[in-house]
């Protein structure tokens, strides 16, 4: 595992779409794995620009996301469809038949994620995955105790996942009760993974994805055998590794 500490939250995102560009750079026609919530935020900002000053062309790549919410269609303004268009896709030049995001209104779970796992494989698989983390060691929606063997699938969220979460929604009863996300499997599989985290909330989990036993009760320490992986973390989400202290 390597890791790259840097000073804020600016920082992290640079560093993070710098090497996603030079991922694209280098193969034009990239599989992308992508993440929503607010870490990855700076990072598609970053992305934006760098493919306004002409830096990076999407349109050969193809990205996977890692989950939806069940049950929230893809017009709700909470629903990672609607994040990923509002944050990325409308801004740049990929080919929206390229981007693939779990349908979480769909009305076989089991098939939609038998495909999404088989459209995964014949894009060649992952390039690089990007990935944040949940204050519990979440990654993607695999919550405390996902096997680590498993596809993409239904889970029903942590109560912790929830209550972090409810930020985004108008009240914590909207928060859905379910996600569709790739599993541990999906993507331990991606050739180079990307973690990022910000902010004193994540030390703890980041301490036990570094230097804790690899189990599935912290679903990112996984991450330590992965031959690829970089952590981008900023000083604060550091700040509980023994290599500071
Ligand atoms: N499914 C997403 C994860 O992919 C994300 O890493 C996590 C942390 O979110 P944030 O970056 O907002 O702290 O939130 C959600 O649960």
């Amino acid at each position: 595992m390597k890791i790259i500490i840097v000073d804020d939250y600016k920082a992290m995102s640079k560093k993070a779409a710098i090497i996603i560009a030079n991922q694209i750079i280098l193969k034009p026609n990239s599989v992308l794995g992508l993440a929503t919530g607010s870490t990855p935020l700076g990072t598609y900002n970053e992305l934006v620009e760098l493919h306004k000053e002409g830096i990076i062309d999407f349109s050969q790549v193809t990205t996977f996301n890692l989950d939806e919410y069940y049950d929230l269609s893809p017009d709700n303004t909470n629903s990672y469809h609607y994040y990923m268009m509002n944050n990325l896709f409308q801004y740049i030049n990929i080919d929206l038949e390229n981007t693939n995001i779990p349908n979480g209104i769909t009305e076989d779970i089991d098939k939609e994620c038998e495909s999404y796992d088989q459209k995964i494989i014949q894009a060649g698989g992952l390039d690089l995955q990007l990935l944040g983390i949940g204050a519990n060691g979440h990654i993607g929606f695999n919550e405390p105790n996902i096997k680590f063997e498993s596809k993409t699938h239904l889970v029903g969220l942590d109560e912790k996942t929830i209550n972090d979460n409810s930020r985004f929604f108008e009240n914590k009863e909207l928060v859905p009760k379910k996600a569709i996300t790739m599993g541990i499997k999906n993507i331990m599989q991606a050739r180079s993974i990307l973690l990022l985290a910000s902010g004193i909330d994540k030390a703890d989990a980041i301490e036990k994805t570094v230097h804790g036993s690899i189990t599935p009760k912290v679903p990112a320490s996984v991450l330590q055998l992965h031959p690829n992986a970089t952590l981008i973390i900023d000083k604060l989400a550091a700040s509980k590794l023994k290599t500071l202290s």
